[in-house]
């Protein structure tokens, strides 16, 4: 890859779009190509930019171009979008967006395309009407995929648009203290003496905080003493929901990448926790977490859906399934989740799902809780899946959530918070016997 921010912005929008690649995977392996932290977080603002308005750029480039750049030159397509982002979204000089762009294009071999480039970078310069999409199909209005839009219309007839909204926010930074490590108090004064304005936004959430401007997180107070963790607000919540005691023998499923886990040994530290993730490469992260903030737990390269190949018998007095879901609740967050999800693969996840509630349940004591937890939206995944799982568990019992009676569905822009569903459902100590 060049090391040409813009080209590089390029290729990581191409790479997510048209190769369905991650942008969490893509763009890290592009910054470590820029040397400097400031044009890396450029190259990150450029690309959330880029994925967050794709068809508005798109509906921009259609208005200029008699047809979109053929296969061999997709990615200069791209560079268009990074050009005409760059214009509309951002502070940065007209003359200096547009000369780095046409300077990217040579490196990615399109020399004859610079003169194309050029001409519509200074038309879109000139005609800033041609960035108007009140008007036009909600798709390109909101920037969101046709099926996500109808699938949002269908679960939230009267939010829809308000979701869709909120996905085009730049979600703020959320960190947990580790009051393991420090009290709530020291942290909040060490951040104010070094000049970072926060709130403390959630009175049932003491130990989040809200950091007023993002900034990089190992240059903060205690990173490297294990005093706080970066967490969205609506994750901070699973723990608590949890209600883990020391001693308990807790199983969180999915564990991967330990935010939860190490969340819920911040609670109980003397909880004997058993961390289960499937992926291994993700257990890494796992491992350094629980280091960082010096906790302790017994990981597990496993799979939950399949207790016979890892279960010892002992039952769990709590389980935490934190599901493999759409993330369609953490758009905000993640602009490539709308590219590379598609319709189809909803049905598929609510099955996982639902195979993973019944082959854990019996493993949960009876008193015990189970809680539920996807960054999800859609009601297949949540409300659906539940219902479902209580139809056919008879043991089962739902437990309200702050007065939410059928699950907790959290909207992403909430109180600032990330899209969540939890479920927090408790073994009868006695089945109920069938009359
Ligand atoms: C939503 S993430 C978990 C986030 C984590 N609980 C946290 O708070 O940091 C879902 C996780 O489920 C894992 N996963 C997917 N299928 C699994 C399976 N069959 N068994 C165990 N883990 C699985 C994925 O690897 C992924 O790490």
């Amino acid at each position: 890859m060049p090391t040409n921010l813009r080209a590089l912005a390029a290729q990581c929008c191409f790479q997510v779009v048209e190769q369905g690649r991650s942008l969490s995977e893509v763009l890290p392996e592009a910054q470590q190509q820029l040397h400097d932290s400031k044009d890396q977080a450029l190259l990150q603002e450029i690309c959330f930019g880029v994925l967050r308005h794709l068809p508005q750029l798109d509906h921009v480039c259609r208005q200029l171009m008699a047809k979109p750049l053929v296969k061999k030159l997709r990615p200069l397509q791209f560079l268009l979008y990074v050009g005409i982002y760059q214009l509309h979204w951002l502070r940065i000089p007209d003359h200096a967006a547009i000369s780095e762009t046409v300077e990217a294009a040579r490196l990615l071999k399109g020399k004859s395309m610079t003169g194309l480039i050029n001409g519509v970078l200074r038309t879109v310069q000139r005609r800033p009407e041609l960035l108007q999409f009140d008007q036009l199909p909600v798709t390109v209005q909101y920037s969101h995929p046709g099926w996500l839009v109808q699938m949002l219309q269908q679960d939230y007839p009267e939010q829809w648009q308000h979701i869709l909204q909120a996905n085009q926010q730049k979600a703020p930074l959320w960190l947990r203290v580790n009051q393991q490590q420090v009290s709530i108090s020291a942290f909040r004064q060490a951040l104010t003496e070094s000049g970072i304005e926060h709130q403390q936004p959630l009175a049932e959430l003491p130990e989040a905080i809200v950091l007023t401007q993002a900034c990089d997180i190992t240059l903060l107070p205690g990173y490297h003493d294990g005093w706080f963790s970066v967490q969205d607000g609506a994750a901070q919540y699973a723990a608590a929901l949890l209600e883990p005691r020391n001693e308990q023998r807790i199983l969180d499923a999915c564990c991967a990448p330990g935010g939860k886990t190490s969340h819920i040994l911040e609670l109980a530290p003397r909880a004997r926790v058993l961390a289960l993730d499937v992926d291994a490469k993700r257990l890494q992260r796992v491992h350094a977490n629980l280091a960082r903030l010096k906790h302790q737990a017994t990981v597990l390269a496993a799979d939950a859906s399949e207790p016979a190949s890892w279960w010892d018998g002992e039952p769990f007095d709590r389980i935490l399934l934190d599901a493999p879901c759409s993330a369609s609740g953490v758009i905000r967050r993640h602009p490539d989740i709308r590219w590379l999800r598609k319709a189809s693969d909803i049905a598929a996840l609510a099955d996982i799902q639902a195979k993973m509630l019944q082959q854990l349940w019996p493993l949960l004591k009876p008193g015990g809780i189970l809680l539920y937890a996807t960054c999800s939206v859609f009601r297949q995944e949540n409300q659906q899946q539940l219902t479902q799982f209580l139809q056919r568990t008879p043991d089962a019992r739902l437990q309200p959530i702050h007065g939410h009676s059928n699950g907790w569905q959290i909207l992403p822009g909430q109180q600032q918070l990330d899209g969540f569903f939890y479920a927090k459902v408790m073994k009868a100590v006695t089945a109920e016997q069938p009359t």
